[in-house]
């Protein structure tokens, strides 16, 4: 006898087709083929669950490197959106550098030429489809070729800034101040005839009477004159703002520092 009972199914068939007393035993045969029968099956389920495994395996790690890339490329992603962000946002900055230069004067930041003309364009048309009044007003410092000359040409551009600022805290919010260029600016009064436009004149020449310019320890006193005129239905652009400028030389000529007015006198 053995010393040691077989437990499992297995090893208890295994030691029954082994013994010798077995042999003749008339199921020996079937037994023994079935037996071989099932270790085959056993080893192939073997086969199979090894495979698996392997796949499962494969499959995580496949998975795992899937789920790094995505990670790896939202990083990517992020990266690109955040250089695409500066880049939009460094186009926007530039786009209004350029729009700020193209349409406003360096110097003294009010309108230059361009917007001048632009506005007083489409003011104009305005005016003619509800037949509303404006008026042009060309204003220029006096003697400033002294100031140049005597001060130098950085208290002449001191003079402009603060005539500039002058022209855009004595004015409408909805005229439009702007520089013609040298030393002198243009003035655009929508919705105004000449009489509504010669008080804005008036009080604008009295508060560039009042500036008082430090340079070198010196007051500097400045005054300016001023060309008005009216648009009317039909005019030219240049027709209106030859009238102004007619007006202006007349108030140079009468003495500067005042306000003339040409109307309606080619
Ligand atoms: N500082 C400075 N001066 C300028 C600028 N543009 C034009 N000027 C000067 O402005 C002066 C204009 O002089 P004029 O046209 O003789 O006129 P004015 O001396 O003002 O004399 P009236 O207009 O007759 O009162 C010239 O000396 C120009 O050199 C500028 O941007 N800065």
């Amino acid at each position: 006898m053995n010393s040691r009972e077989p437990v499992g199914i297995e090893e208890r068939v295994s030691s029954l087709l082994a013994s010798s007393s077995n042999r003749d035993h008339p199921l020996h045969i079937a037994l023994a083929e079935l037996f071989d029968a099932y270790k085959h099956q056993q080893s192939r389920m073997e086969r199979l669950v090894h495979i698996s495994d392997g796949f499962q395996r494969y499959s995580l790690l496949e998975r795992q490197s899937l789920i790094d890339s995505y990670h790896r490329q939202l990083k990517r992603l992020d990266k690109v959106a955040r250089i695409s962000d500066r880049y939009q946002h460094a186009i926007q900055q530039s786009n209004v550098e350029l729009r700020q230069e193209s349409l406003f004067d360096p110097l003294t930041g009010l309108a230059n030429r361009r917007m001048l003309t632009d506005r007083i364009l489409s003011t104009s048309d305005r005016a003619r489809r509800h037949s509303e009044p404006f008026a042009i007003a060309m204003l220029d410092v006096d003697h400033f070729k002294r100031i140049n000359d005597q001060h130098g040409h950085e208290a002449g551009d001191r003079v402009l800034v603060a005539i500039a600022a002058t022209l855009r805290d004595h004015t409408r919010s909805w005229d439009l101040c702007g520089r013609w260029g040298g030393e002198e600016f243009v003035l655009l009064l929508p919705n105004s005839g000449i009489d509504e436009a010669i008080p804005v004149i008036e009080r604008l020449l009295e508060a560039v009477r009042r500036l008082s310019i430090k340079v070198k320890g010196e007051v500097l006193k400045i005054t300016a004159s001023c060309g008005l005129s009216e648009h009317r239905e039909g005019d030219s652009l240049l027709q209106s703002l030859n009238r102004a400028d007619a007006a202006l030389l007349d108030a140079k000529r009468r003495g500067r520092d005042r306000c003339e007015v040409e109307l309606f006198s080619d």
